[in-house]
Protein backbone atom coordinates (compact mmCIF):
# COMPACT_ATOMS: atom_id res chain seq x y z
CA UNK A 1 0.00 0.00 0.00
CA UNK A 2 0.93 3.77 -0.75
CA UNK A 3 -0.49 6.41 1.29
CA UNK A 4 0.30 10.15 0.45
CA UNK A 5 -0.76 13.10 2.84
CA UNK A 6 -0.38 16.52 1.51
CA UNK A 7 2.44 15.81 -0.61
CA UNK A 8 4.29 18.57 -1.73
CA UNK A 9 7.64 18.91 -4.23
CA UNK A 10 8.61 22.51 -5.14
CA UNK A 11 11.59 23.59 -7.00
CA UNK A 12 12.65 27.10 -6.25
CA UNK A 13 9.05 28.68 -7.80
CA UNK A 14 8.10 25.53 -9.42
CA UNK A 15 5.50 23.74 -8.08
CA UNK A 16 6.13 19.39 -8.74
CA UNK A 17 3.71 18.38 -6.79
CA UNK A 18 0.67 20.61 -4.75
CA UNK A 19 -0.40 18.77 -1.84
CA UNK A 20 -1.50 15.75 -3.10
CA UNK A 21 -3.22 13.14 -0.99
CA UNK A 22 -3.97 9.54 -2.26
CA UNK A 23 -4.20 5.58 -1.15
CA UNK A 24 -2.94 2.81 -3.73
CA UNK A 25 -4.17 -0.38 -1.87
CA UNK A 26 -2.94 -3.77 -2.42
CA UNK A 27 -3.46 -6.08 -4.84
CA UNK A 28 -4.63 -3.76 -7.43
CA UNK A 29 -2.83 -2.13 -10.59
CA UNK A 30 -3.77 1.43 -10.40
CA UNK A 31 -2.73 3.82 -13.05
CA UNK A 32 -1.00 6.98 -13.08
CA UNK A 33 -2.08 9.55 -15.86
CA UNK A 34 -1.17 12.92 -16.63
CA UNK A 35 0.22 15.44 -19.04
CA UNK A 36 3.68 15.77 -19.66
CA UNK A 37 5.36 17.18 -16.31
CA UNK A 38 2.54 16.84 -14.66
CA UNK A 39 4.27 15.70 -11.52
CA UNK A 40 3.99 11.91 -11.76
CA UNK A 41 8.16 11.11 -11.88
CA UNK A 42 8.06 13.54 -9.14
CA UNK A 43 5.69 11.57 -7.13
CA UNK A 44 7.09 8.63 -7.82
CA UNK A 45 10.69 9.54 -7.19
CA UNK A 46 9.23 10.69 -3.72
CA UNK A 47 7.37 7.49 -2.66
CA UNK A 48 10.89 5.67 -3.43
CA UNK A 49 13.41 8.47 -1.20
CA UNK A 50 14.71 10.01 -4.16
CA UNK A 51 13.54 12.97 -3.84
CA UNK A 52 12.65 14.79 -0.37
CA UNK A 53 9.27 16.53 0.06
CA UNK A 54 9.04 20.00 0.36
CA UNK A 55 6.02 18.99 2.87
CA UNK A 56 3.70 16.67 3.62
CA UNK A 57 4.60 12.69 3.74
CA UNK A 58 4.21 9.15 1.37
CA UNK A 59 4.45 5.76 3.13
CA UNK A 60 5.40 2.46 1.11
CA UNK A 61 3.48 -0.74 3.23
CA UNK A 62 3.42 1.39 6.38
CA UNK A 63 6.44 2.92 6.89
CA UNK A 64 8.65 5.80 4.63
CA UNK A 65 11.28 4.62 2.52
CA UNK A 66 14.36 5.16 4.06
CA UNK A 67 12.55 3.70 7.01
CA UNK A 68 12.51 -0.09 6.04
CA UNK A 69 15.27 -2.21 6.69
CA UNK A 70 15.27 -3.86 3.52
CA UNK A 71 13.65 -1.50 1.40
CA UNK A 72 14.59 -3.65 -2.20
CA UNK A 73 12.09 -6.04 -0.69
CA UNK A 74 9.57 -3.61 0.52
CA UNK A 75 9.08 -1.37 -2.80
CA UNK A 76 10.73 -2.10 -6.49
CA UNK A 77 11.00 0.92 -8.89
CA UNK A 78 11.56 1.42 -12.40
CA UNK A 79 11.94 5.19 -13.02
CA UNK A 80 14.63 5.33 -15.03
CA UNK A 81 15.67 2.56 -17.69
CA UNK A 82 18.81 3.74 -19.03
CA UNK A 83 20.51 3.46 -14.95
CA UNK A 84 22.71 0.43 -15.66
CA UNK A 85 26.30 0.93 -16.35
CA UNK A 86 26.88 0.68 -20.11
CA UNK A 87 29.94 -1.48 -19.60
CA UNK A 88 28.14 -4.49 -17.34
CA UNK A 89 26.13 -6.96 -18.75
CA UNK A 90 22.91 -7.25 -17.54
CA UNK A 91 23.15 -10.37 -15.52
CA UNK A 92 26.51 -8.85 -13.52
CA UNK A 93 24.45 -5.60 -12.82
CA UNK A 94 21.66 -7.87 -11.36
CA UNK A 95 24.56 -9.60 -9.54
CA UNK A 96 25.91 -6.26 -8.54
CA UNK A 97 22.84 -5.56 -6.92
CA UNK A 98 21.72 -8.61 -5.39
CA UNK A 99 25.17 -8.13 -3.49
CA UNK A 100 24.19 -5.39 -2.11
CA UNK A 101 21.02 -5.70 -1.11
CA UNK A 102 21.69 -9.64 0.10
CA UNK A 103 19.17 -10.89 -1.78
CA UNK A 104 20.29 -14.39 -3.08
CA UNK A 105 21.98 -14.80 -6.42
CA UNK A 106 19.66 -17.28 -7.13
CA UNK A 107 17.36 -14.81 -7.57
CA UNK A 108 18.89 -12.90 -10.42
CA UNK A 109 18.29 -16.33 -12.70
CA UNK A 110 14.57 -16.21 -11.91
CA UNK A 111 14.05 -12.04 -12.79
CA UNK A 112 16.47 -12.75 -15.78
CA UNK A 113 14.18 -15.81 -16.56
CA UNK A 114 11.11 -14.09 -15.55
CA UNK A 115 11.68 -10.74 -17.80
CA UNK A 116 12.77 -12.83 -21.24
CA UNK A 117 16.27 -11.57 -20.92
CA UNK A 118 18.01 -14.50 -20.98
CA UNK A 119 19.24 -15.06 -24.84
CA UNK A 120 21.24 -11.78 -24.05
CA UNK A 121 21.71 -11.56 -19.80
CA UNK A 122 25.58 -11.85 -21.18
CA UNK A 123 25.80 -8.76 -23.29
CA UNK A 124 26.98 -5.24 -22.43
CA UNK A 125 24.23 -2.86 -21.09
CA UNK A 126 25.62 -0.59 -23.71
CA UNK A 127 24.32 -2.57 -26.91
CA UNK A 128 20.33 -3.03 -25.17
CA UNK A 129 17.45 -2.02 -27.51
CA UNK A 130 15.40 0.60 -25.75
CA UNK A 131 12.80 -2.32 -25.26
CA UNK A 132 15.46 -4.90 -23.87
CA UNK A 133 16.63 -1.88 -21.93
CA UNK A 134 13.10 -1.54 -20.50
CA UNK A 135 12.57 -5.29 -19.92
CA UNK A 136 16.24 -5.08 -17.73
CA UNK A 137 14.68 -2.00 -15.56
CA UNK A 138 11.91 -4.07 -14.71
CA UNK A 139 13.88 -6.87 -13.59
CA UNK A 140 15.73 -4.50 -10.98
CA UNK A 141 12.43 -3.44 -9.91
CA UNK A 142 11.50 -7.43 -9.67
CA UNK A 143 14.75 -8.51 -7.70
CA UNK A 144 13.50 -7.81 -4.19
CA UNK A 145 10.55 -9.54 -4.58
CA UNK A 146 8.88 -6.96 -3.73
CA UNK A 147 5.29 -5.99 -2.35
CA UNK A 148 4.93 -3.41 -4.00
CA UNK A 149 6.29 -2.13 -7.58
CA UNK A 150 6.13 1.37 -9.01
CA UNK A 151 6.64 1.46 -13.14
CA UNK A 152 7.10 4.81 -14.57
CA UNK A 153 6.40 3.79 -18.26
CA UNK A 154 7.13 0.59 -18.04
CA UNK A 155 5.92 -0.03 -21.96
CA UNK A 156 7.80 2.76 -23.42
CA UNK A 157 9.87 0.76 -25.95
CA UNK A 158 8.44 -2.62 -25.77
CA UNK A 159 7.44 -4.20 -29.11
CA UNK A 160 3.71 -5.48 -29.09
CA UNK A 161 4.17 -9.00 -27.75
CA UNK A 162 6.40 -6.93 -24.59
CA UNK A 163 3.32 -4.65 -23.86
CA UNK A 164 1.42 -7.75 -23.53
CA UNK A 165 4.06 -8.96 -21.34
CA UNK A 166 3.56 -6.27 -19.10
CA UNK A 167 0.00 -6.19 -18.64
CA UNK A 168 0.24 -10.31 -17.96
CA UNK A 169 2.82 -10.04 -15.07
CA UNK A 170 1.11 -6.62 -13.57
CA UNK A 171 -2.38 -7.95 -13.59
CA UNK A 172 -0.42 -11.12 -12.03
CA UNK A 173 1.64 -9.45 -9.63
CA UNK A 174 -1.51 -8.05 -8.55
CA UNK A 175 -3.47 -11.05 -8.35
CA UNK A 176 -0.48 -12.25 -5.56
CA UNK A 177 -2.02 -9.30 -3.46
CA UNK A 178 0.82 -6.80 -4.33
CA UNK A 179 0.30 -3.25 -4.88
CA UNK A 180 1.46 -1.92 -8.59
CA UNK A 181 1.29 1.87 -9.23
CA UNK A 182 1.93 2.28 -13.10
CA UNK A 183 2.64 5.41 -15.48
CA UNK A 184 1.91 5.34 -19.22
CA UNK A 185 0.73 7.48 -21.86
CA UNK A 186 -1.16 4.85 -23.85
CA UNK A 187 -4.47 5.09 -22.69
CA UNK A 188 -5.65 1.90 -24.62
CA UNK A 189 -3.26 -0.34 -22.70
CA UNK A 190 -3.30 1.49 -19.34
CA UNK A 191 -7.41 0.75 -19.84
CA UNK A 192 -6.87 -2.93 -20.31
CA UNK A 193 -4.20 -3.35 -17.63
CA UNK A 194 -5.02 -0.77 -14.93
CA UNK A 195 -8.10 -1.51 -12.01
CA UNK A 196 -8.31 1.98 -10.79
CA UNK A 197 -7.23 5.51 -11.79
CA UNK A 198 -5.40 8.43 -10.48
CA UNK A 199 -5.41 11.38 -12.55
CA UNK A 200 -2.67 14.60 -12.32
CA UNK A 201 -2.63 17.92 -13.79
CA UNK A 202 -0.35 20.48 -12.74
CA UNK A 203 0.55 19.01 -9.90
CA UNK A 204 -2.58 18.23 -8.68
CA UNK A 205 -5.40 15.46 -8.67
CA UNK A 206 -7.89 15.78 -10.67
CA UNK A 207 -9.53 12.13 -10.62
CA UNK A 208 -9.72 9.20 -8.64
CA UNK A 209 -11.21 6.11 -8.45
CA UNK A 210 -12.01 2.60 -10.45
CA UNK A 211 -11.30 3.25 -14.37
CA UNK A 212 -14.77 3.16 -15.21
CA UNK A 213 -16.08 5.29 -13.13
CA UNK A 214 -13.34 7.55 -14.01
CA UNK A 215 -14.46 7.26 -16.99
CA UNK A 216 -18.04 7.88 -16.87
CA UNK A 217 -17.90 10.44 -14.55
CA UNK A 218 -15.52 12.28 -17.23
CA UNK A 219 -17.04 11.83 -20.32
CA UNK A 220 -21.02 11.51 -18.61
CA UNK A 221 -23.05 8.21 -18.97
CA UNK A 222 -24.68 7.73 -22.54
CA UNK A 223 -27.39 5.50 -22.71
CA UNK A 224 -28.30 4.72 -26.75
CA UNK A 225 -32.06 3.32 -27.81
CA UNK A 226 -33.87 3.12 -30.86
CA UNK A 227 -37.52 2.54 -30.97
CA UNK A 228 -39.78 2.62 -33.64
CA UNK A 229 -42.15 5.24 -31.91
CA UNK A 230 -38.30 7.26 -31.15
CA UNK A 231 -40.00 10.94 -31.31
CA UNK A 232 -42.62 9.82 -28.55
CA UNK A 233 -39.63 8.15 -26.19
CA UNK A 234 -37.98 11.16 -26.34
CA UNK A 235 -40.44 13.54 -25.11
CA UNK A 236 -41.47 10.83 -22.25
CA UNK A 237 -37.50 10.47 -21.71
CA UNK A 238 -37.23 14.71 -21.59
CA UNK A 239 -40.55 14.56 -19.98
CA UNK A 240 -38.95 12.82 -16.87
CA UNK A 241 -35.78 14.75 -16.95
CA UNK A 242 -33.37 13.50 -19.16
CA UNK A 243 -31.25 15.50 -22.12
CA UNK A 244 -31.90 13.22 -25.55
CA UNK A 245 -30.03 13.91 -28.55
CA UNK A 246 -31.70 12.45 -31.88
CA UNK A 247 -28.57 10.61 -33.50
CA UNK A 248 -27.20 10.29 -37.00
CA UNK A 249 -28.85 6.52 -37.48
CA UNK A 250 -32.63 7.69 -36.10
CA UNK A 251 -31.43 6.38 -32.29
CA UNK A 252 -31.63 8.53 -29.51
CA UNK A 253 -28.67 9.63 -27.21
CA UNK A 254 -30.15 10.10 -23.43
CA UNK A 255 -27.74 11.49 -20.80
CA UNK A 256 -28.92 11.67 -17.28
CA UNK A 257 -30.73 8.82 -17.56
CA UNK A 258 -29.53 4.82 -17.38
CA UNK A 259 -30.14 1.86 -19.20
CA UNK A 260 -32.94 0.53 -16.61
CA UNK A 261 -34.69 3.90 -16.34
CA UNK A 262 -34.78 4.43 -19.86
CA UNK A 263 -36.04 0.45 -20.44
CA UNK A 264 -39.02 0.63 -17.42
CA UNK A 265 -40.11 4.03 -19.12
CA UNK A 266 -40.60 2.40 -22.12
CA UNK A 267 -42.36 -0.48 -20.46
CA UNK A 268 -44.53 1.33 -18.75
CA UNK A 269 -45.63 3.60 -21.36
CA UNK A 270 -45.73 0.29 -23.91
CA UNK A 271 -42.90 1.64 -26.38
CA UNK A 272 -41.42 -0.99 -28.18
CA UNK A 273 -37.66 -1.10 -28.00
CA UNK A 274 -35.18 -1.78 -30.72
CA UNK A 275 -31.71 -1.47 -28.91
CA UNK A 276 -30.98 -0.40 -25.43
CA UNK A 277 -27.80 0.20 -24.21
CA UNK A 278 -25.07 1.87 -22.50
CA UNK A 279 -22.43 3.66 -24.90
CA UNK A 280 -19.35 3.94 -23.19
CA UNK A 281 -16.27 6.48 -23.97
CA UNK A 282 -12.81 5.61 -23.99
CA UNK A 283 -10.45 5.89 -21.51
CA UNK A 284 -8.66 8.41 -24.01
CA UNK A 285 -11.77 10.59 -24.48
CA UNK A 286 -12.31 10.88 -20.47
CA UNK A 287 -8.66 11.47 -20.21
CA UNK A 288 -8.79 14.38 -22.73
CA UNK A 289 -11.68 16.17 -20.85
CA UNK A 290 -9.98 15.49 -17.75
CA UNK A 291 -6.99 17.16 -18.65
CA UNK A 292 -7.73 19.39 -21.02
CA UNK A 293 -7.18 22.48 -18.87
CA UNK A 294 -4.61 21.06 -17.22
CA UNK A 295 -1.78 20.99 -20.26
CA UNK A 296 0.82 22.66 -19.65
CA UNK A 297 2.94 21.86 -23.04
CA UNK A 298 0.68 21.95 -25.91
CA UNK A 299 1.27 21.91 -29.95
CA UNK A 300 0.11 24.30 -31.72
CA UNK A 301 -1.87 22.38 -34.37
CA UNK A 302 -4.58 20.17 -32.95
CA UNK A 303 -5.95 16.91 -35.37
CA UNK A 304 -9.83 18.23 -34.00
CA UNK A 305 -9.68 21.31 -36.39
CA UNK A 306 -11.40 20.78 -39.69
CA UNK A 307 -10.13 22.22 -42.88
CA UNK A 308 -11.41 25.07 -44.48
N1 LIG B 1 14.99 18.42 -10.72
C1 LIG B 1 14.09 19.30 -11.14
N2 LIG B 1 14.36 20.62 -11.10
C2 LIG B 1 13.47 21.54 -11.51
N3 LIG B 1 12.22 21.24 -11.96
C3 LIG B 1 11.89 19.95 -12.03
C4 LIG B 1 12.80 18.90 -11.62
N4 LIG B 1 12.16 17.71 -11.78
C5 LIG B 1 10.94 17.99 -12.28
N5 LIG B 1 10.78 19.32 -12.43
C6 LIG B 1 9.56 20.00 -12.93
O1 LIG B 1 8.47 19.53 -12.18
C7 LIG B 1 7.33 19.34 -13.01
C8 LIG B 1 6.86 17.91 -12.88
O2 LIG B 1 7.77 17.04 -13.56
P1 LIG B 1 7.60 15.46 -13.63
O3 LIG B 1 8.83 14.93 -14.30
O4 LIG B 1 7.28 14.94 -12.28
O5 LIG B 1 6.34 15.31 -14.59
P2 LIG B 1 5.74 13.99 -15.25
O6 LIG B 1 4.28 14.01 -14.96
O7 LIG B 1 6.51 12.79 -14.84
O8 LIG B 1 5.96 14.29 -16.80
P3 LIG B 1 6.27 13.29 -18.05
O9 LIG B 1 4.97 12.68 -18.45
O10 LIG B 1 6.76 14.27 -19.09
O11 LIG B 1 7.32 12.31 -17.61
C9 LIG B 1 7.74 19.72 -14.42
O12 LIG B 1 7.34 21.06 -14.66
C10 LIG B 1 9.25 19.62 -14.38
O13 LIG B 1 9.83 20.52 -15.29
Amino acid sequence: MIEARKLTKRYGDKVAVDGVSFTIPAGTVTGFLGPNGAGKSTTMRMVVGLDRPTSGSVTVNGAHYRHHRSPLREVGALLDAGAAHPGRSARSHLRALAASHRIPRGRVDEVIEMTGLGPVAHRRVRSFSLGMGQRLGIAVALLGDPRTLILDEPVNGLDPEGVTWVRTLVRQLAAEGRTVLLSSHLMSEMAMTADQLLVIGRGRIIAAGPVQDVIDSATGAVVVVRSPRVGELGSRLEGAGAAVERADDGGLRVRGSSVEAVGELAAREGIALHELRHQRASLEEAYLNLTGSAVEYRSTTTTTETPR
